[in-house]
């Protein structure tokens, strides 16, 4: 394993408006790691993707990829600089075809190599070959997610955030969609995975930072998650 992380976020606080929703915020993610960010409902993923991306200022701390500086760099420049982004909100192109919301992403990656071609991302998700010349718009839930993924993966990014990807999801959905996680793992793909369904990221994870009230309050491997029922019992039941 590198020395350094990818990605290493220090001691962030972010808010909004004058409501403060990172306290200080500790994450690393070194390459390979599929990391989930575990936490309740509120507790600070989502703020913690969009400060990554520049959505959000960091009021405090440093963020850094492979190295250098990211702090207060716009959300272009942070997909520039390897960083791809699957929202919660999937933000599709509703009114484009699949095909079209795919061309529109594609971009080399930060080694200049275009890893992912739209075969590439049919073969991983059959379904959006089959509906490829009809309106994203239309697309059930579990189609428009697996368009997101795929739409990100269009831009070869070197970390994949992926918020709350079983969100909203029929069983049978967040099955195909930990699979295809599974995938990214075995390829070595570096993954930063916000999620409540503790499920899912024990099955996906190799690692897991749970966050609680907008700070990190345990980091370790999955296996050291698993059997940690105080982290479980005082910061993630309900
Ligand atoms: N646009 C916003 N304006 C004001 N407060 C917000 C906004 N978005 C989130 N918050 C607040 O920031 C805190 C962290 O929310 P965040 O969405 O990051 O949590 P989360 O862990 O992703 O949970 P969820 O599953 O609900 O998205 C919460 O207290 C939330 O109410």
């Amino acid at each position: 394993m590198s020395a350094q992380p990818l990605l290493a976020v220090k001691g962030i606080d972010a808010f909004y408006g004058t409501s403060q929703a990172l306290f200080g915020l500790d994450l690393e993610v070194r390459a390979g790691q599929v990391m989930a960010l575990i936490g309740r409902n509120g507790a600070g993923k989502s703020t913690t993707m969009r400060t990554l991306m520049g959505l959000l200022p960091a009021a405090a701390g440093e963020i850094s990829l492979a190295g250098r500086p990211l702090s207060g760099a716009a959300p272009y420049i942070a997909a520039r600089r390897g960083l791809g982004y699957v929202p919660e909100d999937r933000q599709i192109f509703t009114a484009h075809t699949v095909e079209e919301n795919l061309e529109i992403a594609e971009k080399p990656g930060t080694d200049g190599r275009r890893l992912w071609t739209i075969q590439g991302v049919y073969d991983l998700f059959p379904i959006l070959r089959e509906r490829r010349h009809g309106a994203a718009g239309r697309l059930s839930g579990g189609e428009q997610q697996m368009l997101a993924i795929a739409r990100t993966l269009m831009g070869n990014p070197d970390i994949l955030l992926l918020d709350e990807p079983s969100e909203g999801l029929a069983p049978i959905i967040v099955d195909q969609i930990a699979e295809v996680v599974l995938s990214f793992r075995r390829a070595g793909l570096t993954v930063l995975l916000a999620e409540q369904n503790m499920h899912f990221c024990l099955r996906v994870a190799t690692d897991v930072t749970v966050i609680s009230k907008g700070s990190a309050v345990f980091r370790g491997d999955v296996e050291t998650f698993r059997v940690n029922d105080d982290v479980k019992r005082h910061h993630l039941t309900a």
